[in-house]
């Protein structure tokens, strides 16, 4: 039998196919994207796939494999470390499969903490590192180890002294570390300066282009993609003087130095047509956009936008409160591209809640920039959603971070509610919800629970109340959808069914009010007047006739709604001022 690593050790695409004399069950191919090795066990045999010697768990398997495979079991025993088992059953026959990721491209952390910023920002060097990580661990990176310096200042040719950069490249050598990340963009004459001083086996990356990757990884929709295209390319258009240094160094002649600088030269002007083909196509993405959000305009329903720290819980809470399928998950930017869901509240209110991209501490500026469009929806909500996942040991910074990218893109003016998630994973939850009650808008909830999500509900109602205007219409029954409309679109404070029609007061959305105007109870009063004429002259003909006095219910809501008129004009909401 041939060594099961010389057939098993696929990528995902390859694992669909079939190995030669070996059944590989087609559920296992369902892995994450990057590369793996599949061993798998069908029954109590081992006709088909193995697994490794040194983890307790397959120890009797590896022995019989062993036994015949000497050369694969030194294959395996390479791999063992990263060893997973999976219980599967295919065909009536159970599998026990066994993978093992194929090392990770291993990497290096290392921070700065400038003295003169300490504490000012709240995401201290060692979180922010810890954070580095956690990126690097959604990248697809092993993280071999960290380190940081406290700085009056960066150094401006290498970020770090020149002494810590010695002790890096030993920490590399020492950990087997292949990549080197730093925690803050370097400048491509920073870039260029470590690289020499790291060695040319070391590969250098920094926060910014990690976030890139991950973004480069994640975009799913076309727009995404763009976006994320251009923030790269604007990210690699300085940088592209690396390559200068490469040629350089591998000529050493000054001829050959020329053809690189005009090979830059070739380079980026190749990239800057890029870029403008890549903003073109971003604008005519966005063309489509704009009429899809046109239309939604046209119907008045409030858009509520969840904005957060990344993780922070809020695909969690869309998926929670609307039903919604939207990949929420213990990653870093899970969410790239907006979602948005119907949700319907219990006075048969309708709004639209939509989940957004999360912010990170120190956000790549060609990110915010090329996501600007896709951002500024946020703009345009009646009420933003401030997602915290209050558990978080940084739940503050977390929170200044989210209201520092808030301000770049200039919505501090729309109305927020401060949703403090995973109360449930808080230590003390009772605490933090007394806390919470102290402070004005927030609401303590759990996306995961459920916890507070009515309570949550019913304060959204509330604020979007308050951005509404108070309207108070008499609507005939000839146009009884704009009833409906007005149940779906705002909050209904009371509805009688006149003779004349309904008389409605509620808090609607600003378009749906101007709509509404010619309907407002001065002019519905005066058309109700001519109706109570009419029916008053009826009346006292009856009267005579019969001595009976004329309707006084329909008198008593023609004479409020005669006073209402007379009392000047429609009370108006917080937020808008209706030119009535
Ligand atoms: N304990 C607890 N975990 C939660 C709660 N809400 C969300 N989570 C977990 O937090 C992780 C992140 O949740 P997401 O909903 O993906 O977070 P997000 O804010 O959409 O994250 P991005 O899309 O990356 O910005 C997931 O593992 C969730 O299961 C909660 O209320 N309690
Ligand atoms: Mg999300």
């Amino acid at each position: 039998m041939a060594s099961c690593f010389a057939h098993g050790r696929v990528s995902v695409g390859a694992a669909q196919q079939r190995v030669p004399g070996r059944c590989a069950p087609q559920k296992l191919a369902a892995r994450p994207s990057r590369p793996f090795s599949l061993l798998a066990r069908s029954g109590d045999g081992w006709e088909d796939w193995s697994d490794a010697p040194d983890t307790p768990r397959v120890a009797n398997g590896a022995a019989a494999a062993a036994v015949e495979e000497p050369d694969w079991r030194h294959e395996v025993q390479g791999l063992a470390k990263n060893l997973r088992v999976s219980k599967d059953s295919e065909g009536g026959t159970d599998w026990d499969a066994f993978y093992a990721d194929e090392e990770r491209e291993r990497c290096f952390l290392v921070g700065v903490q400038l003295k003169k910023r300490a504490g000012k920002h709240g995401y201290g060097v060692q979180e922010s590192l810890e954070e580095l990580g956690r990126l690097a661990d959604t990248a697809g990176l092993e993280v071999t180890g960290s380190t940081f310096q406290m700085l009056e200042d960066v150094n401006p040719r290498t970020y770090i002294g020149t002494g810590k950069v010695q002790e890096i490249k030993a920490a590399v050598a020492n950990t087997g570390a292949t990549t080197v990340i730093f925690d803050d963009e370097l400048s491509p004459g920073q870039l260029r300066n470590l690289e020499r001083a790291l060695g040319e086996d070391v590969r250098l990356c920094d926060r910014t282009a990690l976030i890139l990757d991950i973004f480069s990884q994640r975009a799913a929709t076309r727009e995404g993609k763009l976006q994320v295209e251009l923030a790269q390319s604007e990210y690699q258009l300085p940088r592209l003087t690396r390559m200068w240094s490469h040629l350089e160094r591998q000529s050493g002649s000054g001829q050959v130095k020329g053809m690189g600088e005009k090979q830059i030269e070739v380079d980026r002007r190749l990239l800057k047509g890029r870029m403008a083909r890549l903003r073109r196509d971003i604008e005519e993405v966005r063309t489509h956009r704009r009429a899809y959000r046109e239309r939604r305009a046209a119907a008045p329903i409030p858009v509520v936008a969840l904005v957060g720290y990344t993780n922070a819980g809020k695909s969690t809470l869309l998926n929670t409160l609307t039903a919604a399928d939207v990949l929420a998950e213990d990653k870093l930017f899970a969410t790239l591209d907006p979602t948005t869901r119907r949700v319907e509240l219990s006075g048969g209110q309708v709004l639209l809640m939509t989940d957004t991209v999360g912010f990170i501490q120190k956000l790549p500026t060609q990110l915010v920039a090329a996501f600007r469009a896709t951002l500024e929806e946020i703009k345009e909500a009646s009420l933003l959603l401030h997602v915290v996942d209050v558990s978080h040991p940084s739940a503050a910074a977390q929170i200044d971070a989210v209201n520092g990218v808030l301000a770049d893109l200039g919505v501090e003016n729309v109305p927020t509610l401060n949703v403090w998630n995973k109360v449930d994973a808080c230590a003390d939850p009772a605490v933090v919800r007394a806390v919470a009650e102290r402070r004005e808008q927030t609401v303590c909830v759990s996306g995961l629970t459920g916890e507070g999500l009515s309570e949550l509900m019913e304060r959204v109602s509330a604020k979007l109340q308050d951005s509404m205007v108070a309207v108070h219409v008499l609507i005939p029954y000839s146009q009884g959808e704009l009833v409906d409309e007005i149940h779906r679109t705002g909050v209904v404070g009371s509805a009688e069914f006149g003779a004349a029609g309904t008389e409605v007061r509620a808090h609607v959305p600003l378009p749906l009010a101007q709509r509404l105007q010619p309907l407002r109870l001065a002019a519905a009063a005066a058309e109700e007047e001519q109706w109570l004429e009419a029916e008053a002259a009826a009346a006292d003909a009856a009267a005579a006739a019969a001595g009976a006095a004329a309707n006084p219910a329909a008198g008593a809501a023609a004479h409020e709604a005669a006073q209402q008129a007379a009392g000047g004009d429609l009370q108006l909401g917080q937020a808008v001022q209706l030119p009535l």
